[in-house]
């Protein structure tokens, strides 16, 4: 069993990042600015906004942050993605997901600006991506891409099984890893909770992607011998011995899945810190006018 190591190579994408910011400064460019709105406690979000500003910092990014209770209303937020679409200084942002109950998340995504949704989230940039076509595309899957092209995992004729059918992480993964591209060129299940035997799926699959949000909900014996796995769940369970009481765990039930694995990310430590870096790399596109 061999790890697909997100940190380290997020360590690696971020050198290059810096680097090319020091590039900007010296030309006397732009510096990249990326923008985030939180809206409420949801806790994977808020993992996911603390290493996006720790991520800025080092690699010298200007970012924002916005946030507000998850009482606000959809008018107040819908004028912060307009004044954020004007703001020049702002080269992307995001909206982060989920919002509450009373927000309508269909309403907020079609109102950013295409140019600036570095999430990739826009219907524009769904079907730019599903094409083919220059898009962002949505920062997990994006991530993961990355992951699998730089450790050089074989893709073309593979069965791929995706668990989870959401906009942002399984739909978008299902496409690209069926385009005719590399990462891709693969056979693609896409399988969800209405999937009548789930197993039956995995058991096939030379790579599975989860992106459920159940904790350790793959276990060894759905698996086959040699399958690449890619664990996207990000799960707080109660931990007492942990600092915080909870500890984070993946989709995947790690200890077990790893004794058929040929590859695997850990929760945390693997397709996270990916998240987080390619959300970067869309923002200096974005600065950079390369998609728009
Ligand atoms: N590491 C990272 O960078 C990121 C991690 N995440 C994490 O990934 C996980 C998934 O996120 P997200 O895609 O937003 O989640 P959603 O809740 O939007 O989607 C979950 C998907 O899993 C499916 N599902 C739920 N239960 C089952 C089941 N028993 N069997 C088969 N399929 C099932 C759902 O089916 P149906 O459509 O029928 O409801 C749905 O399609 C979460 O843990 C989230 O925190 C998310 C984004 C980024
Ligand atoms: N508009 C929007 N876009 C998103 O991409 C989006 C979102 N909303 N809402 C929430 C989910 C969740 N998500 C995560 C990304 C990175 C980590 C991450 O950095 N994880 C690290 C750190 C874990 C830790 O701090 O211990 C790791 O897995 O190693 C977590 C979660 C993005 N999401
Ligand atoms: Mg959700």
């Amino acid at each position: 069993m061999n790890i697909l190591d997100g940190k380290i190579l997020a360590a690696k994408i971020r050198e290059e990042l810096a680097a090319a910011v020091e590039e900007i400064k010296a030309e006397g460019g732009k510096i990249p600015h990326l923008a985030a709105v939180l809206v409420g406690e949801d806790p994977a979000s808020q993992v996911y906004v603390r290493n996006k500003v720790r991520s800025c910092e080092k690699i010298g990014f200007k970012s924002t942050l916005i946030r507000r209770p998850a009482d606000v209303s959809e008018d107040e937020l819908l004028g912060i993605v307009e004044e954020l679409n004007q703001d020049e200084d702002i080269d992307g942002f995001i909206v982060q997901l989920p919002l509450p109950e009373h927000i309508d998340e269909n309403r907020v995504t079609l109102a950013i600006q295409p140019g600036k949704d570095v999430d990739g989230f826009h219907p524009v940039n769904f079907g730019r991506m599903a094409q083919g076509l220059p898009a962002y595309i949505p920062a997990t899957p994006n991530g993961i891409l990355e992951m699998l092209k730089r450790y050089e995992i074989e893709t073309a004729g593979k069965e791929v099984v995706v668990v989870g059918r959401s906009n942002i992480v399984g739909m978008p993964m299902g496409i690209l890893m069926a385009l005719k591209a590399y990462p891709g060129n693969a056979t693609v299940t896409i399988c969800h909770s209405r999937t009548r035997d789930l197993a039956e799926h995995t058991r096939r699959a030379d790579i599975v992607i989860a992106a459920i949000g159940r904790p350790n909900f793959i276990t060894a014996d759905m698996l086959k011998e040699g399958v690449v796995i890619v664990d996207v769940g990000i799960n707080r369970v109660d931990d007492e011995d942990a600092p915080r009481g909870y500890r984070l765990v993946g989709d995947v039930d790690f200890d077990s899945a790893a004794t058929k694995a040929s590859w695997i990310t850990p929760v945390p430590g693997g397709v996270g810190q990916l998240t987080v870096v390619s959300l970067l790399m869309n923002t200096l596109k974005a600065s950079r006018g390369e998609v728009y």
